[in-house]
């Protein structure tokens, strides 16, 4: 098809990132096009606003029942599968790029581009997505499933600011109240506490699974909890069990209904097994002598080294120290600033759970 070049599909949540997106492609030359998906809650009636004042053309697009149906129901059914989920990982690529892509084929956009904090390198003929250059606000975590036919049509005008230089620049250009507000939500359909949100999303897990028992890495009963989907690895606060010391969720057994509490030298892990991984380019990623590992959100970059095993799975070995690593979450690995890989982590085991198994 014969787009016109310079005319780009932003997705315009209303919020301070994308607002400063749109008016930095505008300002490079761009043609700008809004699109507002409804995934939850009111009406976006304030990107619209936003639109009409920047006098650029918005949709709209209602994705409320896919968005329950698929990134909704995902998020709870990882908790009930004793998993910790990432929503953005999984909304990435299945949701948010994939109707980006195909309203932007629709409205004849060349470009999609999004507020993240993230950036584009192209390699051997890859596009790589690379950390953003604010390290507090680095996004590149959330993007490794993005396909190479997408990345080639992102912008991330965003990737080189830092989000005080965001704000200064949505300040300067007449944007004062929304240049002031506060971050949103690390989980955009969840206000406060996961926990609050699956008691009343999924009532079943209450009525189904209900509470169940802390265990030691023995199996010894401690106390009781109030149901598996509520604790996630590495978890301290918010156990209320006394045990006398500082304790950490080790491990979630669903079939049995257990957590398994323990102390924070329990938590270290040596290797990890990961799954459904996105490798860009196998023979630079198996051979590379300065591979790192992010596992989770905010860790930081772990030095590691990586196997294909025979099922297919990657077998992750740490080589410094690694702790609470949660099943569902993302492993994504890096060369420097760049996102080489991705995948999701199956399972764990290390120093304190050796002895622990299918307790
Ligand atoms: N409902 C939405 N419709 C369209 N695009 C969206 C929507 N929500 C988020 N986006 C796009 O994805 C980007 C990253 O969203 P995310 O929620 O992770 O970050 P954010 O810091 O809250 O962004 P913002 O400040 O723009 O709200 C946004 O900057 C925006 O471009």
């Amino acid at each position: 098809m014969n787009r016109p070049e310079k005319r780009v599909l932003v997705g315009m949540s209303g919020g301070i990132d994308s607002t400063a997106t749109c008016l930095m492609l505008k300002e490079q030359g761009y043609e700008i096009v809004g699109l507002t998906m409804w995934v939850w809650g009111d009406e976006p009636v304030e990107a619209r606003q936003l639109a009409d004042s920047m006098g650029i053309e918005h949709h709209v697009a209602d994705e409320r029942e896919a968005f329950r149906k698929v990134i909704v129901q995902n998020f709870i059914d990882e908790y009930c599968q004793g998993r910790t989920p990432n929503p953005c990982v999984m909304c990435n690529p299945t949701f948010k790029f994939r109707i980006l892509t195909e309203w932007a084929d629709k409205l004849d956009c060349a470009f999609i581009s999004t507020g993240h904090y993230s950036r584009l390198e192209e390699k051997n003929g890859n596009i790589y997505i690379v950390a953003g250059d604010d390290d507090k606000k680095d996004q590149s975590y959330f993007l490794w499933r993005l396909g190479q036919d997408v990345l080639k049509r992102c912008l991330f005008p965003l990737g080189t600011y830092t989000k005080l230089q965001v704000r200064k620049y949505l300040r300067e250009k007449g944007y004062q109240l929304k240049a002031e507000e506060g971050e949103s939500m690390e989980v955009c359909f969840i206000k406060g506490d996961y926990r609050d949100f699956l008691r009343e999303h999924s009532p079943e897990i209450d009525r189904e699974i209900g509470p169940g028992w802390f265990v030691n890495s023995e199996g010894v009963k401690l106390g009781e909890h109030k149901g598996f989907p509520y604790y996630t690895i590495g978890q301290r606060k918010g156990l209320e069990i006394a045990l006398g010391k500082p304790a950490y969720v080790l491990k979630i057994n669903p079939q049995k209904n257990t957590v398994m509490l323990g102390d924070a030298k329990q938590l270290q892990t040596e290797y990890m097994l990961a799954e459904q991984d996105n490798i860009i380019d196998e023979q630079e990623f198996f051979s590379a002598l300065d591979l790192t590992v992010r596992v989770r959100y905010r860790s930081k970059p772990i030095p590691c080294t990586v196997k294909r095993l025979e099922d297919g799975r990657l077998f992750v070995h740490f080589l410094s120290e690694a702790s609470a690593i949660a099943p569902g979450q993302s492993a994504v690995f890096y060369i420097g600033r760049r996102v080489v890989g991705g995948s999701f982590i199956a399972s764990q085991r290390g120093i304190g759970l050796v002895i622990a198994e299918n307790k």
